[in-house]
């Protein structure tokens, strides 16, 4: 049989296969133009920031904080973040009581640092905010016309800085505690609702947030979303709808319950059994010494209550550095006799049976932070009380020494504030070994100091919508992601074609 003639020249591609060719080449190139199209058209436009500034007048001092966010994501949640913090020199807005002319000039050199942070051209649409707290709701207390002219003093000042003023005011207690549950809700990502996290609220229609304690100076305030509402105590109720969900709050601020208020109250009550003008205290280190003047001592609305004449002028106080002693000491600052709810903290105060994870912040992480209680492996209740107590144990020349460079006036005072703050929590708010490992301390979430100052911004400026903003279904990156993925199915299924059209011999080989 004569076997087939093998030809030298190759066979002409037939015409189909010259169409699936020009098919597939065009394919590719409508691929990759897709791919490209989708990656410029979509890019994320040039970053246009705008910038706030809110100086949170405390007792003890003032800071100026700087946030940033980009313009057209100013209703998403996290966006906006702390670019600079500056500490105002001296004394709080409060301490200038006798001088209130002097207490806006104070603020200036932490506002010219703000204007070298904000580019020129932003200052004027750059809002300012300033809100006192618990220092000046006492001298409002004790001095209306002080406190109205510091105020006035304060505002000058930031009306001639380049920016727009919008307001300085007495923040109230309730503002300070809700602000600052929003802040740290809002850093924390818990009003973000997506995907699975999104679902599951919906089907058990949770809301996972975590509580906020805040100890300043002058006062201290709980906040959280309790399990159950009651209508017992409304005046300790906030209502928010927030990214299309309700909260219900609990908050209340104690004033003169902040660690310098309650030292003061402290030591009024030791004053009521002194025999003469010198004192031992229990709560500040052996060997350390402290005279405090008399003269103004029961004006304070803190201390007032306890008033009795003495026949000294000048108080001299030694320290013991006995925790327990200091610890029964501070007992008698935390009523608990009376109670008309269901359930209380103390003073007759209500407060819900308590609800999740806590944030403690300000002075409550101030302390435990030095004290060496913040890792993130949580300590038991025993183990920061023993710590405290081996602290308090250590005369004041040692840890002197060994702590030279921290301001005498912090230093002094841990071992009372490491006393007070469990004192404050586990008698106070009782809680209690099993749930103390749900307080964690944090100083910042992420670029962002806790405190009330971001919420308070985030309110006035309307940057937490009720209802959840409509968002493009997808994000930028999974947009991109899937163009790319869809292109590269559509190349990889006309290569496949084509090969199967175009079988070379070698694929040819095993199939019948
Ligand atoms: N150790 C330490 N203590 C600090 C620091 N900053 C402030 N404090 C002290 O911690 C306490 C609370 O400070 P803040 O949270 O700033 O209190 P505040 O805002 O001035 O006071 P309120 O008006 O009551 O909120 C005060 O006794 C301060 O003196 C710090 O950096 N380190
Ligand atoms: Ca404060």
């Amino acid at each position: 049989m004569d076997e087939p003639k093998v030809t030298g020249t190759k066979p002409k591609m037939s015409t189909t296969r010259k169409i699936l060719l020009i098919l597939g080449f065009l394919s590719t190139l409508a691929a990759i133009a897709l791919i490209t199209v989708a990656v410029t058209q979509n890019q994320p436009l040039r970053k246009n920031i705008k910038y706030g500034i809110v100086l949170d007048a405390g007792s003890s001092h003032t800071n100026l904080y700087v946030y940033e966010w980009p313009a057209e994501k100013e209703n998403d949640t996290g966006v906006v973040q702390q670019v600079e913090v500056c500490k105002v020199e001296g004394p709080g807005i409060s301490g200038y009581s006798q001088t209130t002319e002097k207490a806006g000039p104070s603020l200036v050199q932490c506002l010219r640092q703000a204007e070298e942070v904000i580019p020129a051209e932003q200052h004027q649409e750059t809002p300012v905010y300033l809100g006192a707290t618990a220092g000046m709701r006492l001298l409002r207390l004790e001095n209306k016309d002080a406190a109205d002219k510091v105020l006035s003093s304060v505002e000058k000042t930031l009306r001639s800085a380049p920016f727009s003023f919008q307001g300085a005011r007495i923040i109230s207690g309730q503002e300070e505690g809700a602000y600052g549950w929003i802040t740290i809700n809002y850093l924390l990502g818990n009003f973000k609702q997506s995907g699975w996290k999104k679902f599951l609220h919906s089907l058990k229609s949770i809301s996972e947030t975590s509580g906020a304690l805040d100890l300043g100076g002058a006062s201290t305030q709980i906040t959280f979303v309790p399990d159950e509402i009651s209508p017992e105590s409304p005046q300790n109720l906030l209502y928010f709808r927030l990214y299309g969900k309700d909260y219900q709050v609990y908050t209340h601020s104690f004033l003169c319950y902040g660690k310098d208020q309650a030292l003061q109250q402290k030591l009024a009550w030791d004053l009521q059994s002194a025999e003469n003008s010198s004192l031992f205290d229990p709560c500040f280190h052996q060997g350390y010494q402290r005279t405090i003047s008399m003269s103004n001592f029961f004006k304070n609305p803190c201390t007032s209550i306890e008033e009795k004449q003495f026949p000294f002028s000048q108080l001299h106080i030694e320290g013991e550095g006995n925790y327990e002693k200091c610890r029964r000491n501070i007992q008698i600052l935390f009523n608990k006799t009376n109670c008309p709810y269901s359930s209380c903290s103390f003073n007759g105060i209500y407060l819900p049976p308590l609800q999740g994870d806590f944030g403690a912040f300000s002075a409550f992480y101030f302390v435990m932070n030095f004290l060496n209680l913040t890792s993130d492996v949580p300590f038991t209740l025993d183990e920061v009380a023993s710590a405290i107590q081996k602290f308090c144990a250590r005369p004041w020349h040692e840890v002197k020494l060994q702590y030279h460079q921290i301001k005498e006036k912090y230093l002094s005072e841990y071992c009372f504030s490491g006393a007070y703050i469990l004192s404050l929590l586990e008698n106070g708010y009782e809680f209690t070994t099993e749930n103390w490992q749900r307080i964690h301390f944090l100083g910042k979430i992420g670029s962002s100091d806790a405190g009330w100052t971001l919420g308070y911004m985030l309110n006035l400026t309307n940057m937490i919508p009720a209802e959840e903003p409509p968002a493009p279904p997808l994000s930028y990156s999974s947009y991109v992601g899937l163009m790319v993925l869809c292109s590269l199915v559509l190349v990889s299924v006309i290569l496949l074609a084509w090969l199967l059209f175009h079988k070379p011999k070698c694929l040819q080989k095993g199939i019948v």
